[in-house]
Parts: C-alpha cells; structure tokens; sequence
C-alpha cells in the first residue's frame, strides 16, 4: 500500500500511542515514535507492533486495533536517527507534557539544522498538543528566540505551526489488556483530533489526516476544556482517592463526590460564560454526555492518572485556580473549587516523583506555604488570590485527619 507521508510522534505515551499511533496507523501513514524512556522504545522495538483498546461508542466493550510497521527511537540515545526521521517528516505531532517542550524545541531546531545540510526543503507541519493554556505561543516564540537567522528561514518558509487539542481519553491499559501486552493502551471513543483552522490550512503541500477536525477557536477550546471539563475530571480523581475509590467512574457515581465536582464545574462554566458570552445555562446535552461519559464504567480511567502531578494541576494557570481566578474576575465564588483543590493537596502516588515533592514541600515549607508556592498565590498582596487561598486553606485544615480540638485539649 502507498504510504501518505512521514510521520514523526514526540512523546509515544498514552495519548501518543492510543491517539496518534492509532488513528495515523489507521491513516496510513509512516509512524516513528521519538521518545526519552529507553525502556519503552525498547519495549515497542522487541513488540514491533502494540494493542490500541477504543472504547465502543455504544459502550459495549473495547475494539481493537494492532498497530505496527512503526519505528521508536530514543531521543538521546538513537539521536542521529532519530533526527533525520524529524528532517525528513511531513507532520510531527507533540504528545507530552510541557516539561518536554524545551526538549522538543531543541530537537526541531537540530532537525532543521540537518535539512538545510541535506537540502531537505518541503513542507512540514507542526502539530502540537498538550493540556497547556498558551501552547501555540509557547512553540512560536521558543522557536522565535532560539532558531538561528538561517535556522529561522528554513522555519517560516517550510514549517506550519498548528495547535491541537487533545481531547480522547488515552488511559492505562486494564489488568487483563496488560497482560496481552505491556505497550498497549486503552481509550475512550473519542475518535478525532481537533486542529486550528487558520494555522493547519497554511499546511497546503501536505496531505492532512482524515481524523482532523478544524477549530476556529483553539484558545477559548483550550480554556473551556481545562478550566471546566478538567475540573470536574480532576475533581473526582481528588474527592475520589481521598474517599477510597481506586477509578473515576465510581467517584463519578458517588453522590457526594459527584455534587461537589458539579457545582466546581458550575461555577467554572459561569466565569467562561461570562468572559465568552456563551449561554448563562449551559447547553443540556453537553453536560449530560460528560456526566455519561464519567459515570460509564466500561473504562476503567484511574485516579491516580488523572489527578497525578498536581504541583502542575494546581498551579496558576490550571485546573483549579485558573478556573477560579476566571470565576472570580466575573464576579463568580469560586467556593467549590477550591474546596476541591483542596483535596489535591492530599492525592497521594508513593514512589512518583512530581507527587512525592509535593509531600516534601508540605512537610518541610508547612501548607501554607505550600498552597502559596504551588498555586501562585500571593495573598498578602492581590484580594483575589487571598480568597481563593483562604478557601483552599480552610478545607485543607477540615480534610486533616488529626482534630485540633483534641491537640488543643492534650496542651493542657
Ligand atoms: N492521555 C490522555 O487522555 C490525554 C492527554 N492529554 C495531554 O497529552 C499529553 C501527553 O499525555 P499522556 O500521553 O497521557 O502522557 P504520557 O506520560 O503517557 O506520555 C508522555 C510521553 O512523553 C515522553 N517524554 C517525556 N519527555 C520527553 C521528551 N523530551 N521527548 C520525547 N518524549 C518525551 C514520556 O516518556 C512519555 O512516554 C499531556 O500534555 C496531556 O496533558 C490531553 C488530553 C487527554
Ligand atoms: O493529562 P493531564 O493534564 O495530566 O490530565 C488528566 C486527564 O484529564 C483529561 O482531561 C481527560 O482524561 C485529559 O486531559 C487528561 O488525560
């Protein structure tokens, strides 16, 4: 079969495999997956193919798909490799987290310097994804500052910067799809990639997925998926270990859990209908396909994924006080979601090191200090901030499993 291009996906993780590798195997594409965990390129190599589980849009089960003919390289180790795939590829998707970006703006740059070596000139087209308010940006002025004066020509002339929006859900395989096989990965039904409009039509000289879906608006997209879908997802991950659920479908199910992640939502959707103009009551069918879709439990989605890291869910700009600065702004308490945030200072993974800092940080700056660094919080300077400090700290205070009373009391 003719092949429709090559193409190279950073981060061959959940999303990059379950999503990207799948829908661009189905594509027809030339995969090559770059990644920096030695141990899971080894693991695709010896495979030489992996097991993509989708979620039936009927929820009956999982299809499959075999996904092979890929090539994985390490992106230190096979470097010469791993950069002439780079040089040479139609599209390259980003499918990592923002402590990858410097690393994928240096192997851009590299990869180019080796095109205009090799007179490799032809269209490229950047797509990157992530879960970060501002990715467009990031890309566009890292490559700005860091590419050289010829560097920097090759760019503007041959690379298309496209922002996407990763929105399928790419999990954990369930115990019994790992023993199958270690690489393969398990994903919701969710079966596009939403693609900015304006910046993926400058890609004219390549032939673009049929997964694609144009969004005008990638920004606002941006915005309304983390500071309301990823609030309440997050919110049942937190409430959810807190309260001894090991998936999110079953906090999602509980009445208590799911009462305090609605009205986070409610009162994040408030502040972006604000900002957005978007209807004061948010649309009917929306919110009871996302409350479906978390209450479904045929995808096992655990909450150690999706609350996992949370110096960077909690942080400013995120989840939580992003969604509550913007609720504020518009004149919204944000009473909810910080109390959910709360929480978040108690989600526990021994042994992973962004979350093990977070318990360093508690024990040794104290809380409150805590809250102040990890959320950006200034509260002796910004009365917003001050708020939405309080709300968390006073939580955090009734979620403690020792009574001060009783401290109190033992004093003498
Ligand atoms: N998995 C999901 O359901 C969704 C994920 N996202 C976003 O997609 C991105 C990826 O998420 P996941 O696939 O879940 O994470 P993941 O942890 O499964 O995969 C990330 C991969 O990037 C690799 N990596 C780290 N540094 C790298 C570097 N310098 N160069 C190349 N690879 C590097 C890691 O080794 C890992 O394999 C994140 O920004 C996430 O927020 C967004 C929506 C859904
Ligand atoms: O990928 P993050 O930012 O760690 O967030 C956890 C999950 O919540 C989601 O919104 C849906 O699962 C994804 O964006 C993400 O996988």
């Amino acid at each position: 079969m003719k092949k429709k291009g090559n193409v190279v996906i950073i981060g061959a993780g959940r999303s990059g495999r379950g999503l990207h590798g799948e829908f661009c195997y189905k594509d027809g594409y030339l995969i090559t997956f770059g990644d920096i965990n030695a141990e899971l390129i080894d693991q695709l190599n010896r495979q030489k193919q992996y097991l993509s589980f989708s979620e039936n849009a009927d929820g009956s089960g999982f299809d499959e798909c075999v996904v092979s003919g890929y090539q994985a390289f390490h992106i230190h180790r096979d470097r010469p490799l791993y950069l002439q795939a780079l040089a040479e590829a139609d599209l390259i998707f980003t499918a990592t987290f923002d402590d990858a970006f410097e690393s994928i703006v240096q192997d851009i740059k590299d990869a180019i310097a080796l095109r205009i070596k090799q007179d490799i000139h032809k269209q490229t087209a950047l797509v990157v994804g992530a879960n970060y308010i501002g990715l467009y940006d990031y890309f566009s002025k890292a490559f700005e500052q860091h590419l050289s004066a010829e560097e920097k020509k090759e760019y503007d002339r041959y690379y298309v910067l496209a922002e996407s929006i990763i929105y399928r859900v790419s999990s954990f395989p369930t115990p019994q799809q790992k023993v199958r096989d270690l690489c393969s990965v398990q994903n919701d039904a969710f079966s596009c990639l939403q693609v900015n409009t304006a910046q993926i039509r400058k890609a004219d000289q390549i032939v673009l997925p049929s997964f694609f879906v144009e969004e005008d608006d990638t920004l606002r997209f941006m915005h309304c998926k983390i500071w309301n879908v990823n609030t309440s997802h997050c919110s049942l991950a937190y409430l959810g270990q807190y309260y001894g659920y090991e998936n999110v479908c079953d906090a999602a199910n509980d009445d208590q859990i799911s009462r305090m992640a609605y009205y986070a939502a409610e009162e994040a959707y408030q502040g972006l209908a604000r900002r957005y103009g978007l209807p004061k009551v948010q649309d009917r069918e929306t919110k009871l396909g996302l409350w479906a879709w978390y209450r479904d439990r045929t995808m096992k989605d655990t909450v150690i994924r999706v609350g996992n890291d949370p110096i960077r869910k909690l942080r400013r700009t995120d989840r939580f006080i992003g969604a509550a600065l913007n609720a504020l702004e518009y004149g919204i308490l944000p009473v909810h979601i910080c109390q959910n945030a709360a929480y978040g200072f108690y989600f526990h993974n021994e042994g992973d090191p962004r979350t093990d800092q977070l318990h360093e940080k508690i024990r040794t700056l104290g809380i409150e200090e805590t809250i102040k660094a990890v959320c950006g919080l200034n509260p002796d300077s910004d009365a917003k901030d001050q708020l939405i400090y309080d709300l968390i700290l006073a939580k955090y205070y009734d979620l403690a499993k020792t009574n001060p009373l009783d401290e109190y009391i033992q004093q003498g």
